[in-house]
């Protein structure tokens, strides 16, 4: 949300793609923060600094299957000579108060379980007879199969030091630590971490909801019948896919039909749940390109601050583009042209930042790396035009797929980067070092 206005400039003015970039990313500001069970917070930004409330591990516990035992029991223990103790009970994982060990006994032990009071090291099992009477085991029985070998007697094959095979309380982070710090992005490990000490909930900014909106009365959905003249709505479906990609909570909405009443009512209907709306087609010049005329009067006209630009840009794909903000909330809105791979590659280099904003990231951009260009003709790309072609990367070397055109969607699906020739450039040879935008 914002009340930055869009720049304005002529209509043959071309901007560049850096300043299309500063634009929409000067009228997105971080959402703010919420409080989020653990999991709705995966990949998500803290803004707390989460602090231990209790030390990990909360006691000390055995981190083997085996026997708690006194040092001096087993000392010089070998399989010739075992020592022999007496078994008092077993200490399962989670057992509260767990027998005392006292001299020439043991307990039988599973990991994880509280080290039992007298005992001052762990036995694996496989240093022992297992209380059977014969050589070493490989393991326990099951207790509910054999209940006995909590009792009789067990033989040690092997000494064990002070604290083997013992964690101790506090090794892992102790009470009162920082576990994790605001700003730190929630990935699987710090989910873990923050499970493992207890928080619940945490705070973070939200995850944005982004609504991804397609126009055109030639679009058909996918799996109905298509009829002459007719394609499938792809760009919905990438569209959705690449905001997923980036972070974000996205709700597909079809094809609208190009009809500028139908698109505003639309767009209006999605604002309740919407952070960003991303247009697809129709902001081009033709006489059913609707997207600008139904944008020019969207949700409340008398807010100051809001209101679509649509301006050309210095880059191919993607020369038609809109963005500025609508409705009472001043909601964000992209309006990328609708030839498929223009509007592919227009998300990830305004899109893909502009939600990853919203996010509070501060990587907000895909990486990018150097490549010796490979194939075996140059390539060509218009004067003045920053081009952004499909290409596949391996081992510093990028190859160009399928050719400029920016309908050509298969060729975009086997791509894995894309290679940028900047505007002064109009022809890159093989074995040109190139920049190239690893897409991920
Ligand atoms: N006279 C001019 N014509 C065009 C210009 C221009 O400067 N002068 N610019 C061209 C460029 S560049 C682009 S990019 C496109 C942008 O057009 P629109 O944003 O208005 O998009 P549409 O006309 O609606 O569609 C263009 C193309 O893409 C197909 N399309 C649209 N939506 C989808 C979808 N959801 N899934 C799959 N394919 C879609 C549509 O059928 C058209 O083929 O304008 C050029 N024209
Ligand atoms: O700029 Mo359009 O996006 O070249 O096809």
């Amino acid at each position: 949300m914002s009340t930055a206005a869009p720049r304005t400039a002529g209509p043959d003015h071309l901007w560049s793609v850096d300043e299309h970039l500063d634009d929409i990313l000067a009228t997105v500001r971080p959402l703010e923060p919420i409080e989020l069970q653990l999991l709705d917070a995966q990949g998500c930004v803290l803004v707390e600094d989460v602090t231990v409330p209790v030390s990990l591990p909360p006691f000390d516990n055995s981190s083997m299957d085996g026997y708690a035992v006194r040092v001096a029991d087993v000392a010089g223990a070998s399989e010739r000579y075992p020592a022999a103790l007496e078994v008092v009970g077993d200490v399962a994982a989670g057992r509260a108060e767990p027998p005392r060990v006292g001299p020439g006994q043991a307990a039988r032990i599973m990991t994880g379980a509280p080290l039992p009071p007298g005992a001052e090291t762990v036995v694996p099992v496989e240093w022992t007879d297992g209380g059977l009477g014969e050589g070493p085991v490989t393991g326990m029985r099951a207790h509910s199969l054999a209940p006995e070998g909590a009792t009789g007697q067990v033989r040690v094959h092997r000494p064990a030091g002070a604290r083997a095979h013992v964690r101790a309380e506090g090794s892992d982070v102790r009470a009162g630590d920082r576990a994790l710090e605001a700003g730190t992005v929630l990935g699987p490990p710090q989910i873990s971490l923050l499970a493992a000490i207890g928080r619940g909930t945490v705070r973070v900014r939200p995850r944005p909801r982004v609504v991804v909106l397609s126009t055109g009365s030639e679009l058909v959905q996918p799996g109905e019948e298509l009829g002459a003249g007719r394609i499938y709505d792809s760009n919905s479906f990438s569209l959705t896919a690449c905001a997923r990609d980036a972070g974000a909570i996205a709700y597909r909405v079809g094809a609208v039909a190009d009809d500028a009443d139908t698109l505003r009512d639309t767009i209006e209907d999605q604002l309740v749940r919407a952070d960003l709306v991303v247009t697809t087609g129709g902001v081009s010049v033709g006489a059913y390109d609707v997207v600008r005329e139904a944008l020019a009067s969207v949700g409340d006209e008398d807010e100051p601050g809001g209101g679509i630009d649509f301006r050309k840009l210095a880059m191919q794909p993607g020369k038609p583009q809109g963005f500025g903000s609508i409705g009472p909330d001043h909601t964000p809105l992209l309006a990328l042209p609708g030839n498929p791979v223009s509007s592919y590659v227009s998300f990830e280099l305004f899109a893909r930042p502009a939600i990853r904003t919203l996010m509070g990231l501060t990587d907000v951009h895909r990486p990018r790396t150097r490549a010796t260009l490979a194939g075996s003709g140059p390539l060509t790309s218009p004067e003045g035009r920053r081009q952004f072609l499909r290409g596949r990367y391996a081992d510093g070397e990028v190859a160009a797929v399928g050719g400029a055109g920016s309908h050509l969607v298969a060729a975009l699906a086997r791509a894995n980067a894309l290679i940028v020739v900047p505007e002064d450039v109009e022809s890159v040879a093989p074995g040109t070092d190139v920049e190239v935008i690893l897409l991920g």
